[in-house]
């Protein structure tokens, strides 16, 4: 895979100060109630927040990155661009047409002007049908065309300008017959027959060989300079983000942490998250899977997020104001015993009762010492544990710990959410971009 696209000579046409694409406030959250899930784990009010207040605007021609992990809410994001999911609240404004609230009925004209390649084009072409039959389809289903020999023309062209020539030899094709760059070519010339406006494409070369990635990639680029497109690219993986995007968007459990010009972003980055990612960019020629260093865990459940910061618990950089809660008290405690001998543990776990009584919201947490032991005792494990871990950033969200009646209490600091704010040409949502916050971070 080369380094470089060219992306240069395609500027971006179009009235440049007007956002095409205006995502404002923007929530999905699907509801649980009644599902297997939410029996399963006893959450009647269970909400996934698959996508918790995102704000973004995209400029005729630009190619926007959507980058983040697996359930970060891309795919989410990108379908609600559609209206294949309906908005819980906030604005999507495409060519200045609102989509959030709109009918089945009135989203369908807008539908033709946005279009969705997958990642899989193996699975999105019917492999029964022949390349013409597929291609035309979105042209009878939007009753675009009237006559047959129109329909024909259309098709044709399609598959001309997205490289498939000449096009007499894939009219009769089926996919089995076609490589999988060709499959995806045949995607392309589906979405792109009905000569949209917007493009999200979601993965779309995640499946293929290397060899035929960036062609694909400079495909869409040179689509987007022909047809005038403007691109929504949905990807875990920075390296293609970095070759393809104006723009980037970093998400993390629904919120984006981090937006800003491509170049900015992989230059300088300064969320956490996003340095850890593009310090895991794979050399050219490694495969380009998904991160393996990370900072530890995993990414947390969408359905409770951690308060505050939802990376803190994660985050090599998280300080007192970052959301530290009970869960965090007992992964910090877990940490801790997988490290001590066993008969330290077996002596500091039945002191602690039972982890799961931590897993409660709020900033006042109860140990509850069991009966014979002295509370003073579990407040001195908890000093030992925090002195012996110098490292472990939950002691830095600890107010005060004090021994109560039967028990000790930790008392946290205040959880503070963050908000993007602007550093350099990007906008970040992290406390040590907060000038406010900041002097409260420790200098390692
Ligand atoms: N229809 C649905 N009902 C309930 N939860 C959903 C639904 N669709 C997505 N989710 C949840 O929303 C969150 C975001 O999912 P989404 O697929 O948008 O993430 P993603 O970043 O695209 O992940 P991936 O890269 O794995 O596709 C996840 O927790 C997912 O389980």
């Amino acid at each position: 895979m080369p380094t470089k696209l060219d992306l240069t000579k395609h500027d971006a046409p179009g009235d440049a100060t007007a956002p095409f694409v205006e995502v404002r406030d923007l929530l999905v959250h699907f509801d649980l109630r009644g599902s297997v899930l939410s029996r399963l784990l006893g959450r009647s009010q269970a909400k996934v927040r698959a996508v918790d207040g995102v704000s973004f605007t995209i400029g005729r021609g630009e190619v926007l990155g959507l980058v983040g992990e697996s359930g970060s809410g891309k795919t989410t994001l990108g379908r609600a661009l559609l209206g294949l999911v309906p908005s819980t609240s906030g604005s999507i404004r495409i060519g200045g047409t609102e989509l959030a609230g709109r009918s089945e009925r009135k989203l369908r004209p807008l539908r033709r002007r946005v279009q969705m390649v997958f990642q899989d084009p193996h699975a999105a072409l019917n492999p029964a049908m022949t390349i013409r039959t597929a291609v035309a389809h979105p042209l009878r289903i939007h009753k675009v065309t009237k006559r047959g020999e129109e329909t024909e023309k259309r098709v044709r062209q399609a598959l001309e300008t997205v490289g498939l020539t000449p096009p007499e030899r894939y009219l009769d094709a089926l996919p089995e017959n076609l490589s999988g760059g060709q499959k995806q070519r045949a995607v392309m010339a589906r979405a792109a027959v009905l000569d949209p406006e917007l493009l999200v494409a979601d993965e779309p070369v995640s499946m293929l060989d290397m060899s035929v990635r960036a062609k694909i990639l400079q495909l869409m680029l040179d689509l987007r300079d022909r047809l005038g497109l403007t691109y929504v690219y949905i990807t875990h993986d920075l390296a293609t983000a970095k070759l393809f995007c104006t723009n980037v968007a970093i998400l993390y459990l629904g919120k984006i942490v981090e937006v800003g010009p491509t170049a900015e972003i992989f230059a300088s980055p300064r969320h956490p998250y996003t340095r850890a990612l593009v310090a895991a960019i794979p050399e050219p020629g490694e495969r380009t899977e998904v991160p393996r260093d990370l900072p530890r865990g995993e990414i947390p459940d969408a359905v409770r997020p951690p308060a505050g910061c939802s990376f803190h618990p994660r985050c090599p950089k998280a300080f007192a104001p970052c959301g530290w809660e009970g869960r965090d008290l007992a992964a910090a405690l877990e940490a801790r015993w997988a490290q001590v001998g066993t008969a330290t543990y077996a002596e500091e776990r039945q002191l602690v009762g039972d982890l799961k009584a931590l897993d409660q919201p709020g900033r006042r947490l109860f140990l509850r010492a069991p009966a014979e032991v002295e509370p003073e005792k579990v407040l001195r494990l908890l000093e030992k544990a925090r002195d012996e871990a110098p490292e472990e950033r939950f002691w830095l969200g600890v107010r005060t710990m004090r021994t109560v009646e039967r028990g000790v209490e930790v008392e946290l600091h205040d959880p503070v959410a963050p908000t993007l704010l602007r550093a350099g040409r990007a906008e970040i949502a992290c406390h040590l971009y907060d000038p406010q916050l900041a002097p409260l971070a420790p200098s390692v």
